[in-house]
């Protein structure tokens, strides 16, 4: 697995607050990455201290084998970003703010381009100031995934987007890396059902701290939802199965759910039908947005099970 972008112990600070602490993250080339986290939890900071628009207090930060702080301007025509609110030329037209960027970029891919623009369906006649902000971020989405980024930062990129769109990005995103170069795709977003069909890794923030990064598969494989019903009351057992449990509910003494947060498919079952012989069992996989609930309420207050 070669490394498209990394950190090593990249802390930032502002004043008093931590806004990334201690992190050391690989992202594999080629993949679609997510960063997730709660409100404050560091992620753009992170994406930030990537494109060197802000210095680390400690530590470094890498993209495509080289430290943020040593990117020269060739670099960046391999390297993309869309932020929400990012600054953007408001005076001009979007005709003429594309045709500005397509200047920079001696790889744009014209066919993407058009493609992008029956998509998004801009006026090319109107300044970007004059644009919604759902249109603006496309205008923005436009002038950077048209010319193929080799590593592409994406900061809330379905924001103001209706649900027409944000599906049609997502199905642009996916084929961004079926090209010659496998394209990198780090997202940070709070819309976790429109990425959960995108993203192959994922990486959870708080507070600063990188609390997992792993593939999705490796993530979805070992939680499970279980929901066990039988025909006498039920109790949580503390051992094996039930060590491992957590949001364990009881809406009936007869009935027991819970999150298995160590499920092996080879033993959990059978251990589980051990546990309640007789009972009706079944389990399910858990949505991206299940986990992401499961891990911020896990840190939000630990002693919940
Ligand atoms: N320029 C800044 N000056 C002071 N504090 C900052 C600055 N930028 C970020 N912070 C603080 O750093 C922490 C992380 O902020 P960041 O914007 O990276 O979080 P985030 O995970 O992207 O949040 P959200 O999901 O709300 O966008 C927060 O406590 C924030 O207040």
């Amino acid at each position: 697995m070669t490394a498209a972008l990394t950190a090593t112990q990249l802390t930032r600070r502002f004043g008093r607050t931590t806004a990334i602490d201690q992190i050391d993250l690989v992202v594999p080339t080629g993949s679609i990455f997510a960063l997730l986290g709660p409100n404050g939890a560091g992620k753009s900071t992170c994406l930030k201290l990537w494109l060197n628009l802000l210095r680390p207090t400690a530590g470094e930060a890498t993209l495509l084998g080289r430290s943020s702080r040593s990117l020269r301007a060739a670099d960046f025509e391999r390297i993309g970003y869309v932020a929400e609110g990012q600054d953007l030329p408001l005076w001009m037209t979007v005709d003429r703010f594309i045709a500005y960027c397509r200047a920079f970029y001696p790889r744009w891919d014209h066919a993407l381009e058009k493609r992008l623009r029956d998509l998004f369906d801009l006026p090319g006649a109107r300044q970007l100031k004059h644009l919604s902000r759902g249109m603006r971020m496309k205008a923005a989405l436009l002038s950077t995934l048209s010319f193929r980024p080799e590593i592409l930062l994406l900061d809330e990129p379905f924001s103001g987007l209706d649900p027409l769109v944000r599906d049609e990005l997502v199905a642009a995103l996916l084929e961004l890396p079926g090209t010659d170069r496998p394209a990198t795709v780090v997202i940070s977003t709070h819309d976790l059902d429109d990425v959960q069909r995108l993203i192959d890794h994922v990486a959870f923030l708080h507070d600063g701290r990188l609390l997992l990064s792993e593939s999705l598969d490796a993530l979805t494989a070992r939680h499970r939802a279980i929901e066990i019903s039988a025909e006498q009351p039920l109790t949580p057992p503390t051992a094996p199965p039930g060590a491992a449990w957590q949001r364990i509910e009881q809406p009936f003494p007869r009935a027991l759910r819970a999150i298995d947060t160590r499920w092996d498919p080879a033993t959990s079952p059978t251990a589980l039908r051990a546990a309640f012989p007789g009972a009706h069992i079944e389990d399910r996989p858990l949505s991206l947005r299940e986990l992401f609930l499961l891990l911020a309420r896990r840190v939000k207050t630990p002693s919940v099970r």
